[in-house]
């Protein structure tokens, strides 16, 4: 890895606190930071170096899962640190910092390779790239990297606009964009999954997959955020960016040498091959909902609307549903179902595969208890990734029963979603970041979405905090046949006999 200078514009924010410096701990704890390193942070809060390195270690020791009461190494982690005062607008604080950057690398001996890390607003980060490469902090005789948060536009207009901008100062392959679900461990593991199994492999299309069903229930309420989820809502939170990367990195078919390049063109040609939905049908396709009030884990809470700092009258979402359909020989006829929501009964993302059913037809005599076998790829906050298929009892009059294979589980160190993300970028990997062609595709089916929320063609249905959602999320797939795997609630598809069968199955479990 490549002595490296990390740029750290936001350093006394709560994201760097919360992440980036656990991140970097983790990293240095387990040998993984280049050698040299050196991390400047920078904010307008007129720091002392020292408050800055007492600000990281008190961060560290809140929020660090490695151990920080080992004071050689926490010393050792701190010397690389250092603060500078820096207002994003202000041009001579950008010279500033391109003087102690260059003192800090003369002083360790170390390249000019300088990862810019822009944990602020998005609405800064136009102005940081133009700065950094008009005070010459970009131009130096080493690599330069820009590492951005989202959210990365609010439209499909503005994500073209401020990638433009960029594109002025960073070249496409200079620009690592996070989303922070490709960086959780099980979603990395997607791909090896299907290398390493060529029955995954080969059973990963529409021949033998019913449906796949994307989930991401949170049963936290808006918290403190209202400022900025009010504005954004579930669709641009989540949907456009979170579930949007999960459903490329589940479509995506993978040979068996693959690269950063080919990870990333084959989750374009996903994109690509998405059937756009139209404004006036989207209705047919996604439920838009917002929470009212109910109890999470047997306490009460409040609707979306009357949380602090939500208009009474905001109409906005705090849950979608939708059935996306990919075009192209690999899925065509598979529904995607895709859900996420705040305030739902519990805390759970997870991807089922549920396969479909010959094993089931072929299977002659009973068929109690006989269900679809189903890839469940639970990522988190529980990390697994486990093959249900079914088997029957000895005897003449053995039914069937589900037995689970389990093909991964996380061990408990298992790296953060940051840890691997930013060990990424100061590597230059650039395989699990969002792509601009995949940013844009993902806009692009979104915004129809937008537009039509705007236009109030979906009904905003309302549903009760510590449930999963409206119960028009279940319609959705009850009109294909299906319905969503693991919801306590009765599944409100099939018949009434298959529904007898699935709630067997999920009292298996
Ligand atoms: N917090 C989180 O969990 C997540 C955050 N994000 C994204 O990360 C980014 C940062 O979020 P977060 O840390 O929560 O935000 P905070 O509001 O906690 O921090 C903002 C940071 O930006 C700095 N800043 C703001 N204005 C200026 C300015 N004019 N000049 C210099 N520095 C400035 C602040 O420094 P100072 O006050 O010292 O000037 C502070 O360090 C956002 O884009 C957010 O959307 C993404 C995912 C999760
Ligand atoms: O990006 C975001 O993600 C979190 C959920 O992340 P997770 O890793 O806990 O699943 C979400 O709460 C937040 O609203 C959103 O901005």
């Amino acid at each position: 890895m490549d002595p490296t200078t990390f740029v750290l514009f936001g350093a006394t924010g709560d994201l760097a606190k919360r992440k980036i410096y656990p991140a970097l701990y983790n990293l240095f704890v387990r040998g993984k930071l280049p050698q040299p390193f050196s991390v400047i942070g920078l904010g307008r809060r007129e720091w002392s170096d020292e408050f800055f390195r007492a600000s990281v270690e008190q961060s560290l020791r809140k929020f660090s899962r490695s151990e920080a009461n080992d004071a050689g190494l926490l010393h050792r982690f701190l010397q690389a640190f250092r603060y500078s005062v820096l207002d994003i607008g202000r041009e001579e604080d950008y010279r500033k910092l391109l003087e102690l950057v260059e003192r800090r690398e003369a002083e360790l001996r170390m390249p000019p390779n300088r990862l810019f890390y822009l944990s602020v607003g998005p609405e800064y980060f136009e102005t940081i790239a133009a700065n950094i490469q008009s005070s010459g902090l970009g131009s130096a005789n080493g690599w330069k990297r820009l590492v951005i948060e989202k959210p990365f536009g609010h439209d499909l207009a503005s994500a073209r606009e401020l990638n433009r901008k960029l594109s002025e100062s960073f070249a496409e392959e200079e620009i690592y964009r996070i989303d922070h679900y490709l960086g959780k461990p099980v979603v990395q593991r997607l791909e090896s999954l299907q290398q390493a199994n060529p029955v995954i492999q080969a059973m990963w299309t529409n021949r033998y997959i019913s449906n796949v069903q994307i989930t991401a229930a949170e049963s936290v309420g808006v918290e403190e955020r209202a400022g900025y989820y009010d504005h954004v809502g579930a669709l641009r939170d989540m949907f456009q960016n979170h579930m949007l990367q999960l459903l490329m990195m589940t479509a995506i078919h993978l040979p068996h040498e693959s690269s950063p390049e080919k990870v990333r063109f084959k989750k374009k040609r996903v994109m690509e091959a998405l059937l756009p939905v139209l404004k006036e049908d989207v209705r047919l396709s996604v439920v838009r909902g917002q929470y009212a009030a109910g109890s999470i884990g047997g306490k009460p809470v409040v609707g979306y609307t009357s949380e602090p700092g939500i208009a009474p009258d905001s109409a906005n979402d705090t849950f979608i549903a939708a059935r996306l359909l990919i075009e192209n020989n690999d899925w065509r006829g598979v529904p995607f179902y895709i859900r996420t929501g705040k305030r739902m009964k519990e805390k759970s993302t997870r991807i089922v595969v549920e396969f479909k059913e010959p094993v089931k037809q072929a299977a002659t005599g009973k068929e109690n208890g006989i269900a679809p076998n189903l890839l469940v790829i639970e990522i988190g906050p529980d990390e697994s990734i486990k093959l249900r298929l079914n088997t029957k009892d000895a005897g003449p009059d053995g039914g069937f029963k589900p037995v689970q294979v389990e093909l991964f589980e996380s061990p408990k160190d298992s790296p953060e979603a940051y840890e691997n993300l930013i060990g990424d970028a100061l590597n230059g990997n650039a395989t699990f970041f969002a792509h601009w062609d995949e940013v844009e595709l993902s806009w692009q089916w979104v915004q129809p979405v937008l537009d039509a929320f705007a236009e109030n063609l979906v009904p905003l249905h309302k549903y009760e905090a510590g449930s999963y959602g409206p119960a028009e999320s279940a319609a959705l797939l009850a009109q294909d046949g299906n319905c969503w795997w693991f919801d306590q609630e009765e599944p409100q598809s099939k018949s009434e006999s298959e529904k007898g069968e699935r709630y067997a199955y999920h009292a298996n479990y």
